[in-house]
């Protein structure tokens, strides 16, 4: 029979709650699997995000030392890179998240403090001495998970402009790279580009086509999020000498992981132009660095193509 799909927002919660992997990352090789103390401490999230309802203010949480150390590091190391090689909507906003929502180097942010943000994003303009202010509604809101959804599932809150969250800190062994997304990968990665119209807008139409698709349409639209919205880097135009191209980074898997950032604007990595038909045939790799990129020059020519796409379906 026809695939099951949520029909309002509170049916997110019968979706959202279908974890298939808790701490996928946390196979024999994983860091934190011989840490004791770390298992007990991501059962702690895994029971908050398990209890939550759609509505629900997302509980806070009380970092351990330990957890806003790592914090502080990746912070430090990411912000310098982000100066280079972020892309400007990104640090446009980023800067509004510092301002608003407590981030810095010395404090985990709250999720419950951005939900709030992107839910109403005013934007103060100082022109002379009147003071304007302009109301951006993204409206996108955050929802605690415990660790993987399906892609279907997943896909499926983005049509609601909800995004579901990891809240546990990476394990400390290896803060530049971790093979499962963490809440510096969402904090440090995503948050920031939730705030720009036009990103929220394109997020939201690949959960909107994800709605009741085929297995088939499913895993494509999957594949297409995973190299924009994880992976995508935009060209920015050619450098004036050598006639390179000059890439800038909006992905959030590339944005919260100092190591694979590095890898990405390196010279060894392969960039190629995103072209649905092109993307979909790309393999995600899940625990480790891409083997390619895709790059596009702006998030209106990466919605166009997905549209076209889209009616395809
Ligand atoms: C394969 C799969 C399993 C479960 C749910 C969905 C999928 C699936 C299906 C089709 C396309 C992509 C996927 C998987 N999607 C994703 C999405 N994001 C990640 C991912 C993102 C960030 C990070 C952290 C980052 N490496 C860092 O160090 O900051 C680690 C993993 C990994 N996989
Ligand atoms: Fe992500």
């Amino acid at each position: 029979g026809a695939v099951w799909f949520p029909k309002s927002i509170y049916d997110l919660d019968i979706c959202c709650r279908r974890v298939i992997m808790y701490g996928a990352g946390l196979d024999a090789d994983h860091p934190g699997f011989k840490d004791d103390e770390y298992r007990k401490r991501r059962m702690m999230f895994a029971d908050i995000a398990l209890n939550y309802k759609q509505g629900d203010p997302i509980p806070r949480v009380e970092y351990t030392a330990k957890e806003t150390a790592t914090w502080k590091i990746i912070y430090r190391k990411l912000r310098e890179l982000h100066q280079k090689h972020a892309c400007a909507e990104y640090l446009e906003n980023f800067e509004l998240l510092e301002q608003h929502c407590g981030y810095s180097d010395s404090n985990v942010p709250q999720l419950e403090d951005i939900s709030n943000f992107l839910k109403s994003n005013y934007i103060f303009f100082l022109t002379g001495i009147t003071k304007y202010v302009f109301a951006v509604k993204t409206g996108f809101r955050l929802r605690p998970v415990a660790g993987y959804l399906s892609a279907r599932d997943f896909l499926a809150g983005l049509a609601f402009r909800v995004f579901n969250c990891t809240q546990y800190v990476r394990h400390h062994a290896d803060p530049f790279y971790t093979p499962e997304p963490d809440t510096v990968h969402e904090l440090m990665g995503h948050m920031a580009l939730f705030a720009d119209p036009d990103f929220a807008q394109f997020s939201q139409e690949i959960g909107l086509a994800s709605l009741g698709t085929s297995d088939e349409d499913l895993s494509k639209l999957a594949t297409l999020y995973f190299f924009s919205i994880e992976f995508g880097l935009c060209c920015v135009g050619h450098d004036r000498i050598t006639n390179k191209p000059k890439y800038k980074i909006y992905g959030a898997g590339l944005l919260s992981s100092a190591g694979e950032l590095q890898h990405a604007i390196g010279e060894k990595s392969e960039i190629i132009r995103f072209d649905p038909d092109r993307v979909v045939q790309q393999e995600c790799l899940i625990t480790t660095f891409q083997n390619a990129y895709f790059y596009t020059k702006n998030f209106d020519e990466a919605q166009q193509k997905l549209r076209y796409v889209f009616w395809k379906m």
